[in-house]
């Protein structure tokens, strides 16, 4: 199975909020969609979901089961979609029956996805007794009641405790273990590190960059080397790469890591130098975005250069 979006265009108004939007989406991934607020993400997660219709381009599942792309889609939506005043397991058994889950298959499903989201003990509690992690939990639940081949999450760690935040990428490594393939909206990029086999960058409705995580960051970002506690960093370093001052050392942006790391430790050893640290700086997703658009993505809130 592979989920193909093909030039998908989408308008509110005059407001253009995708512009031809193409991706491939392989089965099994945890799928990173990566832009800042008001990129289009929630648009094209809409499209995918079948929630938006109106739409120009297409998007298509193409695999063996005859099952409707709504059936084998499960969609976490970015607010919380949920009955205050009903229970846990009453708010799964709605969203189950919305998929004509009935009778001893629809409680027995509940109880399961119960267990998987933490929140067997909490079953006959109120919605609104609930902490914003714990809602978050059972949102995800409820777009699992169908037993999903796809999961469509927009955002689904916003404003929640550290501990809920661990337990829902733990259900995420589950399912995909599970074969479930997972599309993952966030403007968090250090999710998308732990998380996303695959990501693709959007911004402004465009789809910027996409592909493995790995590849990019070997494509666009330069890694560094920190050293700390020498008096004097030896001259060649200059033509060996980019020196700043971080963290009370240097950091040299370099394509040369082991020059640079070979330097360092002759003029150590020559100058009977002092060195408190030696380590190289992977790359950053962050550095990526940086370099495919000249601005930072922290928390949605940036400014183009
Ligand atoms: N129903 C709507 N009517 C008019 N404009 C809309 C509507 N929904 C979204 N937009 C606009 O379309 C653009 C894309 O919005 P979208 O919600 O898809 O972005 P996003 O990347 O999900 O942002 P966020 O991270 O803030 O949720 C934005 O400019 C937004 O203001």
């Amino acid at each position: 199975m592979v989920l193909h979006i093909n030039q998908v265009k989408k308008e509110y108004g005059n407001k253009e909020a995708l512009k031809s939007v193409s991706l491939v989406i392989p089965k099994g991934a945890c799928y990173g969609l990566v832009g800042p607020n008001g990129a289009g993400k929630s648009t094209l997660l809409k499209i995918i979901a079948s929630i938006i219709l109106d739409y120009e381009g297409k998007v298509r599942l193409i695999n063996l089961s005859n099952q409707s792309l709504k059936q084998q889609i499960g969609y976490v939506p970015q607010e919380i979609c949920l009955e205050q005043n009903l229970s846990a397991i009453s708010n799964l058994y709605f969203f189950g029956k919305l998929y004509d889950l009935k009778g001893k298959e629809l409680k027995s499903r509940a109880m399961e996805v119960l267990k998987e989201i933490g929140l067997i003990d909490r079953a006959k509690d109120k919605v609104k007794q609930f902490s914003g992690g714990m809602k978050r939990r059972l949102n995800i639940g409820c777009a699992l009641m169908h037993r999903p081949n796809i999961l469509i999450m927009d955002e689904p760690t916003v404003g929640i405790d550290p501990q809920s935040r661990r337990y829902i990428f733990e259900m995420i490594k589950q399912l995909q273990q599970q074969g479930c393939t997972i599309i993952y909206a966030t403007h968090y990029m250090e999710e998308v590190e732990q998380l996303c086999d695959e990501v693709a960058f959007i911004d402004h409705g465009e789809i910027i960059e996409q592909g493995r995580v790995e590849a990019l960051l070997q494509r666009y970002a330069t890694p560094s080397v920190f050293v700390k506690g020498m008096k004097e960093l030896p001259e060649q370093l200059i033509t060996l790469g980019d020196i700043t001052r971080h963290k009370d050392g240097y950091l040299i942006t370099t394509n040369q890591l082991i020059a640079v790391m070979e330097t360092i430790l002759q003029h150590y050893q020559e100058e009977s130098d002092k060195l408190l640290r030696l380590e190289i700086v992977r790359p950053r997703l962050e550095d990526v975005f940086i370099t495919l658009t000249g601005s930072e993505l922290r928390d949605g809130q940036r400014g183009h250069v």
